[in-house]
């Protein structure tokens, strides 16, 4: 069994690196932490970086997992590759670009692009963003899944992922006590569905709603609540396309053995108990 810590970063190509990093400043309110030619780093806690844009296709993205040691991504290598998965061993420099010791890359069974990573750098500086959307960290990601069934067995039988909830046949997956740091989304290509970061409070909700709105950028669902993770949400557009999520109040699970994942519909009631409709183009597709 593959042992996942967190989710780590996130990587996304793009080739407006210059429009990307200000969106990323300056609408979602995360902190430039490094800015090497062709590549920026965000962070958003006190992680060295949980999000980089860099010169590329905006079809290369990647989200990135942390193991234990050494010993356990070669395991986790290892493992892979008995799976049939093809597996690449970042190079030293690629090392040192992510700011980890070690890393492996493969893809996922849809096709997703995934990194598994030793030793992730911690700053030791505190996060402040550029402006105050009230972030408190990146907290998970959605994947997009051409077979719910198939990966959920790769990401709770492979890894270590235990599924918190469905919605439809979409599992919401935990890794540690928080609701969900992986949800599957079903589409019928890889990519990343949508980035999450946690806002302090529904205040923060509010307030980046009037200030996503007024800037004319795309909201596409929200706000709302989540009837699954009873979180309050705001989903928007970013670069290329990309749904960033804000939110706050998700919760735990810490009656372990107890908890019994919950079936919710596959329609806005199951997403929103508020009444918010997506508009999110994977919700149609
Ligand atoms: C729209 C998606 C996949 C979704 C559904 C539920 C939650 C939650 O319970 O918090 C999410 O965070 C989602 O992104
Ligand atoms: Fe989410």
């Amino acid at each position: 069994m593959i042992e996942l810590k967190d989710v780590v970063y996130c990587r996304l190509g793009t080739r407006d690196l210059e429009g990307a990093v200000w969106f990323a400043q300056n609408i979602l309110g995360l902190e430039v932490s490094e800015n090497r030619k062709g590549a920026v780093h965000f962070k958003s806690d006190s992680r060295d970086h949980t999000l980089c844009y860099f010169e590329g296709d905006p079809e290369d993205q990647v989200t990135a997992f942390e193991l234990g040691s050494s010993a356990d991504l070669h395991a986790a290598a290892a493992t892979l590759e008995t799976l049939q998965q093809k597996v690449y061993y970042g190079t030293r420099e690629e090392c040192e670009a992510r700011h980890v010791r070690e890393f492996i890359r493969f893809s996922d069974p849809t096709g997703n692009s995934i990194e598994f990573v030793v030793r992730p750098a911690i700053s030791g500086q505190r996060y402040h963003g550029t402006r105050d959307a009230g972030i408190t960290g990146f907290s998970h990601v959605g994947l997009c899944s051409s077979d719910l069934e198939r990966d959920e067995k790769f990401w709770t039988r492979v890894c270590n992922a235990r599924v918190s909830d469905r919605i439809g046949d979409a599992p919401l997956m935990r890794l540690g006590s928080i609701h969900h740091t992986i949800a599957l989304f079903p589409y019928h290509k890889a990519g990343i569905q949508h980035i999450n970061h946690q806002v302090e409070s529904t205040d923060d909700i509010q307030r980046s709603t009037n200030f996503i709105r007024d800037r004319q950028i795309n909201i596409t669902f929200g706000p709302g609540r989540h009837p699954t993770s009873s979180a309050q949400f705001l989903y928007f557009s970013g670069p290329d396309g990309m749904t960033f999520e804000y939110s706050t109040g998700v919760c735990e699970i810490h009656d372990e053995p107890l908890w019994r994942d919950r079936q919710f519909a596959f329609e806005p009631v199951g997403f929103c108990q508020w009444g918010a409709k997506p508009n999110i183009a994977a919700f149609e597709d």
